[in-house]
C-alpha cells in the first residue's frame, strides 16, 4: 500500500543512531554531488582532460586552455588508449614529429594499431583531444608526450582536415556507458604549433632541442593516479547502491518456512543469504573509509610534488593501482552477487542491478587492467624487499615489511573465537600472511639469473601476493577509521562489528594463504568461521538501518527491488505495464508469421 512503511519493523530493530551513521558515510562527499558528476562523466570526460591539463601543463598553457575547458567552451577527451596498446603506454604508436621550419608538431597516425580507441567523448562530442604520442625530433622517438589537438570546428563541429574519428560502436549489453562515445581518432599528418605540447615536464625548443623533465617521467602519468584514487571512492558508491537494493528486497522476499499459517520466512534470515551480503555490506564501508585515507593521502603527495619532494611518489602509484585494482573488482563481483541474492526478479531492470553492473564493471579495466595494476604493486613490493639489505627501512604501508623477519616467526596465539575480535590480533595475521607471500616470491625470484624472466615466471605469485598487501591496508585503515573519534549510541560499535566481517570474511577467502603460510592453525581458522557466523547473527538486526546510512533516494538507486518503503510486489507489477510489449494485447507479427502455424492442418495425426 501507498505510504506505508513495509520495513518499519526492520528499522526498529536498529541498535545504534543513524542519522551519525549517515555522517559518518558521507564523510567530507556527498552522493549526489559524486553521482551528478559521475553521471555527467559518463556522459562527457572532464574528469580527465582537466586534470591532465593541469598535470602536464605550463602555468602560460594553462591560462590558455583551462578557462575553455572549464566553461565548456571546448570540450576534451583523454586519448591515450589506441586499438593495439592500451595497458602498455610506452608502447603507443601515434607520433608527433617536430618541424623546425614551420615551428610545428605533425601528428600521424603510422599503423592501424595507432588508431586511438576507447577514450570517451572522442567519438562525437569532444572538439580537441589531449593526445598522447611519440615525440620525434630529427628521427629521435623521446618517448610518450601529451599534446592538444583541435579535432573539430567550433563553428559547425565538423572534424578538421587530416582528422578521421567515429565511435566505436556499442558496448556491453545495453547499459548507460552506451550514452558515452568512446570514440576512435587516425590522424593524417596534421599540424599543430610547438606551443601545444604540453610543457610544464618537458620541453622542445625553437631549436629543436629536447629538455628532459627535471623531475620524475612518471609524473606524465599523474592524471591516472589521480583518476585511480577517484575510482576507489566510486567503487563505495557503486558497491553500497547494489547492497542497498539487495538487503531491503532480502528483508522484504519471503520464501519457504511457514508453519501453521505463519508468514514464511525472510530470506535475509537464510544464513547463505547472510554468509554472502553481509560481507559485502561490510566491504562497502571498508572501500568507503579506505578511500578516504587514499584521498587525504593522495592531497599530502600534491603538497610534496609542489615541493619537489618525490619521496611518496611510489608508494602514492601501488596504493592507488593496487587499491583501484582490488575495490574494482570487489565492487563489480558484488554487484553481481547482490543481482543474484534477489533471485529472478534481480535480473529485471526494474531492479536497477542489471544497468548498474553492466555501467560499473568496466571499472575492472579502464585507468588501468586490474592485474597489469597489481603487477605495478608486486614490483613494488619486491624492490622494497630488495632494498631492506641496504638498510633502507620501509615506511608507511610497507612499514610491516620491515619487520618481515619478525613476522616470519609469528604464529596466532588464537584460542577462542572470540580472540579474532581483537584489531591487533587480525592486523599482525593480515601482516605475517602478506610479509611471507611476499619474501616467498623475492626469494623465488632469487633463483632466476634474469630478475624480469623471473618475474614473468612467477606473476601469478606475485599478484596474489600484492592482492594480500592491499587487503592488509583495507583492513588496517578500517580499523585506524574505529580509533577516531566516532559519537552516536551504537555506532561504533556497529562499525566494530562490520570491521570484523570484513576482516574475517577474507580470511575465510583466503584460507588457503593463512594455512599455507603457517600463519595461523587449521583450528584458528576454524574459531575465525566460527566467529564470523556470530557476527551475522549480530549486524542482521541493523542491516536495514546500516543501508539506510546511505542516504540513497529511490530516485538515486532506481530500483523497485530498492525502494525505502519496501513496497516491491505492486511497483514490480505496475513497472512491468510501463512496457510498450503492454500496449497492445495481441503482439506484433502474430496474424503474419504465428497464427498461420497454428492454423495449419494436422497431417497423418501429427502437428
Ligand atoms: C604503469 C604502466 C603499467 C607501465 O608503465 P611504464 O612506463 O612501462 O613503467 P614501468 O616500466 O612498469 O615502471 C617504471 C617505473 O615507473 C613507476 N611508475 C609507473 N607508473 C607510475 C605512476 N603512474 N606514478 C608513479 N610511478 C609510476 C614504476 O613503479 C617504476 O618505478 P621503479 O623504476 O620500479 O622505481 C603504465 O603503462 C600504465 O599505467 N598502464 C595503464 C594505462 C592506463 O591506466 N590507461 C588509462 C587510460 S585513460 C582511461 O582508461 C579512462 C577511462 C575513463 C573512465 C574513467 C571513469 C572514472 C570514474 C571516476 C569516478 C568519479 C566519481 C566521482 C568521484 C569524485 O568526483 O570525487
Ligand atoms: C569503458 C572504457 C572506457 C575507457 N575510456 C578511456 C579513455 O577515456 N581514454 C583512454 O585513453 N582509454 C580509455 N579506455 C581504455 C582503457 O584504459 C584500456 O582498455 C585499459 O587500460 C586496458 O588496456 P588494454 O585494453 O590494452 O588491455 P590489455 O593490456 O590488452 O589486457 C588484455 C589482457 O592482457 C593482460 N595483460 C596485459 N599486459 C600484461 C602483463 N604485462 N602481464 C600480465 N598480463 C598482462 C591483462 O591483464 C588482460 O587480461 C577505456 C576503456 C573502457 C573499457
Amino acid at each position: 500500500m501507498e505510504g506505508v512503511d513495509h520495513l518499519a519493523h526492520e528499522r526498529n530493530k536498529a541498535q545504534f543512531d543513524v542519522a551519525v551513521m549517515k555522517a559518518v558515510w558521507a564523510g567530507s562527499r556527498d552522493a549526489y554531488e559524486l553521482f551528478h558528476r559521475f553521471s555527467r562523466l559518463v556522459a562527457n570526460d572532464p574528469e580527465m582532460f582537466i586534470p591532465a591539463i593541469k598535470a602536464q601543463a605550463t602555468e602560460e598553457q594553462q591560462k590558455q586552455w583551462l578557462p575553455l575547458a572549464n566553461k565548456m567552451k571546448i570540450i576534451g577527451s583523454y586519448t591515450q588508449t589506441e586499438l593495439g596498446h592500451g595497458s602498455n603506454v610506452r608502447g603507443l604508436e601515434t607520433t608527433a614529429t617536430f618541424d623546425p621550419k614551420t615551428d610545428e608538431f605533425v601528428l600521424n597516425s603510422p599503423t592501424l594499431t595507432a588508431t586511438k580507441w576507447w577514450p570517451g567523448g572522442l567519438g562525437k562530442i569532444a572538439t580537441h583531444a589531449l593526445a598522447h604520442a611519440r615525440l620525434i625530433i630529427d628521427d629521435k622517438d623521446y618517448g610518450v608526450h601529451g599534446f592538444l589537438v583541435q579535432l573539430r570546428s567550433l563553428d559547425d563541429h565538423l572534424t578538421l582536415p587530416g582528422i578521421t574519428i567515429g565511435d566505436i560502436g556499442m558496448k556491453y549489453g545495453s547499459g548507460a556507458y552506451n550514452t558515452m562515445d568512446n570514440g576512435s581518432l587516425i590522424f593524417d599528418h596534421v599540424r599543430i604549433p610547438r606551443n601545444q605540447m604540453l610543457m610544464r615536464l618537458s620541453q622542445v625548443t625553437r631549436e629543436g632541442k629536447y629538455v628532459p623533465s627535471n623531475v620524475p617521467r612518471q609524473l606524465s602519468y599523474g592524471t591516472m593516479v589521480y583518476v585511480r584514487q577517484k575510482i576507489v571512492f566510486d567503487a563505495s558508491i557503486a558497491l553500497s547502491r547494489a547492497v542497498c537494493i539487495s538487503t531491503r528486497y532480502s528483508a522484504v522476499r519471503r520464501q519457504f518456512g511457514s508453519h501453521n499459517g505463519s508468514p514464511e520466512t525472510q530470506v535475509i534470515d537464510y544464513k547463505t543469504q547472510q554468509a554472502r551480503l553481509f560481507p559485502l555490506l561490510a566491504s562497502a564501508y571498508a572501500i568507503r573509509f579506505v578511500s578516504e585515507w587514499l584521498n587525504s593521502f593522495y592531497k599530502d603527495l600534491l603538497q610534496r610534488l609542489e615541493a619537489k619532494d618525490f619521496s611518496t611518489l611510489p608508494e602514492a602509484h601501488a596504493c592507488t593501482a593496487g587499491l583501484k585494482s582490488i575495490t574494482t573488482s570487489v565492487a563489480a563481483d558484488g554487484i553481481e552477487e547482490c543481482r543474484k541474492l534477489c533471485g529472478g526478479h534481480g535480473y529485471l531492470t526494474s531492479s536497477g542491478l542489471p544497468e548498474l553492473s553492466a555501467v560499473y564493471i568496466p571499472a575492472c579495466t579502464y585507468e588501468g587492467d586490474n592485474v597489469v595494476m597489481l603487477l605495478q604493486v608486486a614490483r613494488y613490493l619486491m624492490k622494497t624487499i630488495s632494498q631492506l639489505k641496504s638498510g633502507n627501512k620501509p615506511v608507511g604501508t610497507t612499514a610491516y615489511l620491515g619487520r618481515a623477519e619478525q613476522l616470519m616467526q609469528y604464529h596466532s596465539d588464537v584460542l577462542r573465537a572470540e580472540d579474532w575480535l581483537k584489531p591487533n590480533v587480525v592486523v599482525e595475521a593480515f601482516e605475517a600472511r602478506a610479509a611471507r607471500m611476499s619474501m616467498a616470491c623475492a626469494q623465488n625470484l632469487s633463483k632466476f639469473n634474469n630478475p624480469e624472466d623471473g618475474f614473468q615466471e612467477l606473476s601469478a605469485d606475485l599478484v596474489e601476493a600484492a592482492t594480500a598487501h592491499c587487503q592488509l591496508i583495507i583492513v588496517s585503515k578500517f580499523i585506524e577509521k574505529l580509533q577516531q573519534d566516532i559519537p552516536g549510541k551504537g555506532v561504533k560499535e556497529q562499525l566494530g562489528v562490520l570491521r570484523s566481517i570484513y576482516a574475517l570474511f577474507l580470511l575465510h577467502k583466503h584460507i588457503g594463504d593463512f594455512l599455507s603460510t603457517d600463519c595461523i592453525t587449521p583450528k584458528q581458522g576454524y574459531l575465525a568461521n566460527e566467529q564470523l557466523r556470530s557476527l551475522y547473527s549480530q549486524v542482521r538486526p541493523n542491516a536495514i538501518a546500516l543501508v539506510d546510512a546511505f542516504n540513497y533516494t529511490d530516485h538515486f538507486l532506481s530500483s523497485v527491488l530498492g525502494r525505502y518503503d519496501g513496497n516491491v510486489y505492486p511497483k514490480l507489477y505496475e513497472e512491468a505495464w510501463k512496457d510498450p510489449l503492454n500496449d497492445t494485447s495481441i503482439p506484433d507479427g502474430f496474424h503474419e508469421y504465428v497464427q498461420p502455424m497454428l492454423k495449419q492442418p494436422l497431417h497423418h495425426g501429427r502437428l
